[in-house]
């Protein structure tokens, strides 16, 4: 189930359209690693750019997502990026080349309409846009469709995730680590949206997935002023979830190493549990309390007699 494919034969094809034109911007790629553990790692990896979001890259994501979907045996996700910084939004390269004067009225008027004719830049952030909404919103397959985020059935990824962010998370560079359930922050990072200094506001979902996160106050605060976020802020206003010891930061493998041990904390235990966790409380945020208590209810009977809780009970474990 992806995306790109589901649709009806002309949302099929305006998919398509828009991968194309995406491919027409290319450089940087997007690596996953899915280790033993359980934990895969995701780098957005485009240095000479400091990981500028490609479009090729968007599509890239995209793909990725899909393979993380149908992962079953997964409980965890890093997203990094390479070299030592996070991501700096859109490849403000491509961002050029589609925002001429003859193309931008059309752009304007697409973006907002988001019609479901044959599709022009403009749909490149939305676009991903559908993309993040997977990575963070994931919750159980068997259980949870969001047709009205995604455009389609697609659902969510049951997995934790953890947005390690080293260097600078600038724009649509933030907005990806509001995708993340969890943001971690390295000595002397920085997360901004500066967007307003782009003439802009997030496009892939940043801002409501910021409300969320910090309140509306912090949000309007944030995007407002187009503030930038310190780990010591981060954490202050519950953007952060974390900062990396100084003494392990500045260095890429151990910043993931810490990482690794920090979502660890949360993604021991056998996978279906881990989901099924991931799942209820993600239903709980995000559906209606009615629905979410019958989801809860559903996903209670994939783990209730499940071998983790037959082993459990056979051991008599103690909770102290
Ligand atoms: C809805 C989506 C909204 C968006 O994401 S709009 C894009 C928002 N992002 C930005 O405006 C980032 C602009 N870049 C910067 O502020 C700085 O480059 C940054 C990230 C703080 C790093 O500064 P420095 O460490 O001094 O490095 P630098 O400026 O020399 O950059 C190294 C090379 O990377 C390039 N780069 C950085 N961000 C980019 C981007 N977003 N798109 C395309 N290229 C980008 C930069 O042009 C430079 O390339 P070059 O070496 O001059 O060829």
């Amino acid at each position: 189930t992806t995306i790109l494919f589901i649709y009806t034969d002309a949302k099929g094809f305006q998919e398509k359209e828009i991968r194309e034109k995406l491919q027409a911007f290319p450089g940087g790629s997007i690596d996953l690693v899915k280790q033993e553990s359980g934990i895969a790692v995701l780098t957005v990896n485009n240095p000479a750019r400091m990981n500028a979001f490609s479009g090729s890259m968007m599509v890239e994501l995209e793909e990725r997502v899909s393979q993380l979907e149908e992962w079953t045996e997964g409980k965890g996700l890093i997203i990094q990026g390479a070299a030592g910084t996070f991501c700096s939004g859109s490849d403000l390269n491509a961002v050029r080349a589609i925002s001429n004067p003859q193309v931008s009225p059309q752009y304007c008027q697409r973006y907002i309409q988001s019609s479901g004719q044959s599709s022009t830049q403009s749909e490149i952030y939305p676009t991903l846009g559908s993309v993040l909404n997977v990575v963070i919103d994931i919750s159980n397959p068997q259980v949870i469709t969001l047709p009205s985020v995604v455009g389609s059935s697609r659902l969510a990824l049951p997995l934790l995730s953890v947005a390690l962010v080293e260097g600078n998370a600038l724009g649509g560079g933030a907005e990806l680590t509001t995708a993340c359930d969890f943001r971690l922050m390295a000595p002397g990072s920085v997360i901004q949206f500066v967007h307003k200094h782009m003439g802009l506001v997030p496009g892939w979902g940043g801002a409501a997935r910021l409300v969320r996160i910090v309140g509306g106050q912090n949000a309007l605060k944030m995007l407002g002023g187009a503030l930038k976020i310190d780990p010591e802020m981060g954490l202050q206003i519950g953007l952060a979830d974390g900062v990396l010891e100084g003494s392990l930061a500045g260095s890429g493998a151990n910043a993931l190493l810490e990482a690794e041990q920090w979502l660890g904390c949360y993604t021991t235990g056998p996978a279906p549990v881990i989901r099924a966790i991931k799942s209820v409380v993600v239903s709980g945020r995000e559906l209606p309390l009615e629905v979410a208590l019958r989801t809860e209810r559903d996903v209670f009977g994939t783990v209730w007699g499940g071998p983790a809780n037959l082993q459990a009970l056979a051991t008599k474990a103690k909770h102290k």
